[in-house]
């Protein structure tokens, strides 16, 4: 595939330090691909450039691609690394280095908890004590320098702060390092040793960065040892792709890649090979609202059509019911498998998908949701099996810890008596219960209904098993399915283990207010990423659906969804008639509706409006409370009438109010006809 003028101008330019700046689907990773065969044509030695990605599929697509392009060079005379696998070559060559015995002991996560489960420390947070550590360390911390950048109010933190030290000491007394010890440990021993870190940074003349947006502190002092000594820098990314913040990866080390090399030259790739034009339209939309980025334009090369579709349902079951029946109808029509993905936010949004699609027969696979089953209400449901079986066994300990809520999980299952625990289903029973019940009191009510949605998978697979060890082996086959992959079905997947891929139909699921943003999160802007890196995955077919409630909860539809909403869009609300039985596709009604709208640009509900902007009457202003809850009323299609009774407002209010918050063009002369309008064009 031949490279187009931007992106071989990006690939053949000469200067020393360089971005390559670009939004999705701009063939970035050809880009990259198209440097290297550049340089080795340009006569540079191909075992001088080091090229350098995130995961080993990246570096196995890389090597394959310039393996196709330049046939005569051997595999093994290309450098091309994940960011890991490199530092720990050089560590391996070198241990003493780092101060490492000359055989390095490399510690897998089994290794890691057992420091723990052998002292009898039990960590009792929902974050894994193992995430906060190598978060810490990949930002060059120890466990000193960890404790003295905690904020006054972090209270887990201040906790793992004993962890981190007795996990420092046990693998420093081993001489053992960890996964997230590999790129700081080689940096500490080039600053140490200039000697050692020029004799890395000098075997190479080039540098290639893939996922430039990715970088954490470790990996950017890497990248700084390489071109303080002269080697090229070509690094390629998109700042509006940076999803690894809780891994310490900065978005602001390529925002600020000017400052930090300052002369460098960036690259902006301006075209989209995967998206339809209506989906990069949505996606911009969106991604416009961050302030923190790089305002960059692109456009697609695919002028093909494009499905845009939102639905709001009932419940999440008859989300997933109705999701797995557009995809039975699309894989009937022909399209394979495949080329269809589900996605969400965190993995207790995919159990209901799981279900409808096993119940239509539709082969899938589940990616990046290995986290559900090793959730902390996971292993307190299987401790508590454990434990009503045999009170003192290790299993029911270490599954349980011993914080307090551990304690009081034991103080309520002593209170069952001994006939019941016999009994497999019936102790799973009360473990639902009292599980599903244990939360701190200061958990907010969408943390509560998160947990007891977890409790409430564990307790329907649990449905199917007959002793806790069957369970065990159950979640730890859920676990291995999220690693084997098939040949030819859906893919179901969180959008973190998205990024990067593509598909011809891509649903996007519970996008609802607290979901998608997470209610847990504080930055918004990553939570828009997320959802923009989701809805840039599709190439033709985009559905984006949500529940009227969630977690036993009411929920409102995300504002994603509005901040995204364009002319192109159906939308549906789940207060429609016939609602959940609609199919989250575009119908033949719709299809004609849209087709009248474009022939007839200055009408409809998002059409553009004046710049005249008629003031709302009648019973005062509006609150920004209204206005939310005008909008999600807008947006879930309900009639003139009905919103005019949720709000309490004339039904002339209401519409002087979506004119003036760009929902309605430019108030019609004949207010009756615009009011007939909005109702037929919602109804
Ligand atoms: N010059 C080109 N001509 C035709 N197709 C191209 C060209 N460059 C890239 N493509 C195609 O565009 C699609 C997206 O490319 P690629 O996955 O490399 O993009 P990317 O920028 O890395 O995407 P993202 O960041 O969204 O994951 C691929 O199907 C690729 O084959």
């Amino acid at each position: 595939m031949p490279l187009d003028p931007s992106q071989r101008r990006a690939a053949t330019c000469d200067a020393p330090v360089q971005l390559t700046l670009a939004g999705p689907g701009s063939g970035k990773t050809s880009t990259l691909t198209g440097r290297f065969i550049h340089l080795v044509r340009q006569g540079v030695d191909p075992r001088r450039i080091l090229a350098v990605t995130f995961t080993k599929k990246a570096v196995e697509e890389m090597r394959q691609r310039i393996s196709a392009a330049l046939p005569d060079l051997l595999p093994k005379q290309l450098e091309i690394f994940t960011f890991h696998g490199f530092a720990y070559r050089c560590l391996r060559r070198n241990p003493a280095a780092a101060g490492l015995p000359s055989t390095i002991q490399l510690w897998d996560t089994q290794e890691q908890r057992t420091v723990f489960s052998k002292r009898r420390m039990y960590w009792n947070e929902d974050e894994d004590i193992l995430d906060i550590i190598g978060s810490a360390k990949e930002r060059l911390l120890d466990a000193r320098t960890f404790e003295a950048a905690l904020s006054r109010g972090d209270e887990v933190g201040r906790s793992a702060v004993e962890f981190f030290r007795v996990y420092e000491e046990a693998l420093n007394r081993a001489g053992a390092i960890d996964f997230a010890d590999m790129v700081p440990r080689l940096v500490q021993a080039m600053d140490r040793d200039p000697h050692y870190g020029g004799s890395i940074v000098r075997a190479y003349d080039h540098l290639l960065v893939d996922e430039y947006q990715d970088v954490n502190p470790g990996q950017n002092l890497l990248i700084s040892h390489f071109v303080r000594a002269g080697v090229q820098l070509w690094a390629v990314g998109d700042d509006d792709q940076t999803l690894y913040a809780f891994r310490a990866s900065d978005v602001e080390y390529i925002l600020n890649f000017q400052e930090r090399y300052p002369g460098s030259q960036v690259h902006i790739l301006d075209r989209n090979y995967r998206s339809a034009p209506g989906i990069v339209q949505t996606a911009k939309k969106l991604i416009c609202k961050n302030a923190g980025r790089v305002d960059k334009d692109y456009s697609a090369v695919n002028q093909g059509p494009s499905d845009i579709v939102v639905r709001g349902y009932s419940t999440p079951v008859v989300e997933a019911r109705q999701v797995a029946a557009a995809i039975s109808q699309l894989i009937s029509k022909g399209v394979k498998p495949r080329q269809i993905a589900v996605l969400y936010r965190s993995g207790t949004i995919g159990i209901h998908f799981q279900a409808a699609l096993r119940a239509l027969d539709i082969p899938f696979e589940v990616r990046g949701a290995g986290d559900f089953w090793q959730s902390s209400p996971a292993k307190l449901f299987v401790g508590s099996l454990y434990y009503l079986r045999d009170p003192r066994s290790t299993a029911a300990l270490e599954k349980m810890g011993t914080g307090k809520r551990g304690d009081i999980t034991r103080e309520r299952l002593d209170l069952i008596d001994r006939r019941t625990r016999l009994n497999f289903q019936s102790s799973c029973a009360h473990v639902q219960r009292i599980v599903g019940e244990a939360l701190p009191i200061r958990a907010s009510g969408r943390e509560r209904a998160e947990w007891e949605s977890i409790v409430d998978g564990v307790a329907m697979l649990a449905a199917s098993c007959s002793s806790v060890e069957e369970l065990e082996a159950r979640m730890a086959e859920q676990i291995q399915a999220t690693k084997r992959p098939h040949a030819n079905s859906v893919v179901l997947s969180t959008v973190h283990s998205a990024k990067g891929l593509e598909w011809d139909t891509v649903f996007l699921v519970g996008l609802e207010d607290g979901v998608m943003p997470h209610g847990n999160s504080t930055d918004i802007e990553e939570e828009r990423r997320v959802a923009y890196v989701a809805i840039t995955r599709a190439k033709r077919r985009l559905t984006l659906t949500y529940a009227a409630e969630r977690f036993g909860t009411k929920s409102d539809p995300s504002p994603f969804l509005f901040e995204m909403h364009h002319r192109e869009v159906i939308w549906t609300g789940p207060n429609m008639a016939g609602a959940d039985s609609r199919l989250p596709l575009v119908s033949l009604g719709e299809r004609a509706q849209l087709a009248t709208k474009r022939s007839h640009p200055t009408s409809g509900p998002t059409a553009r409006r004046s710049s005249r902007e008629p003031s709302s009457s009648g019973s005062g202003p509006w609150t920004s409370r209204e206005d939310t809850r005008l909008q999600a009323a807008y947006a879930s299609s309900s009639s003139l009438e009905e919103m005019s009774l949720i709000l309490k407002r004339s039904p002339d209010e209401i519409v002087s109010r979506l004119v003036a918050l760009k929902f309605l063009p430019t108030r019609n002369p004949d207010e009756a006809l615009l009011a007939e309008y909005l109702r037929r064009s919602l109804r």
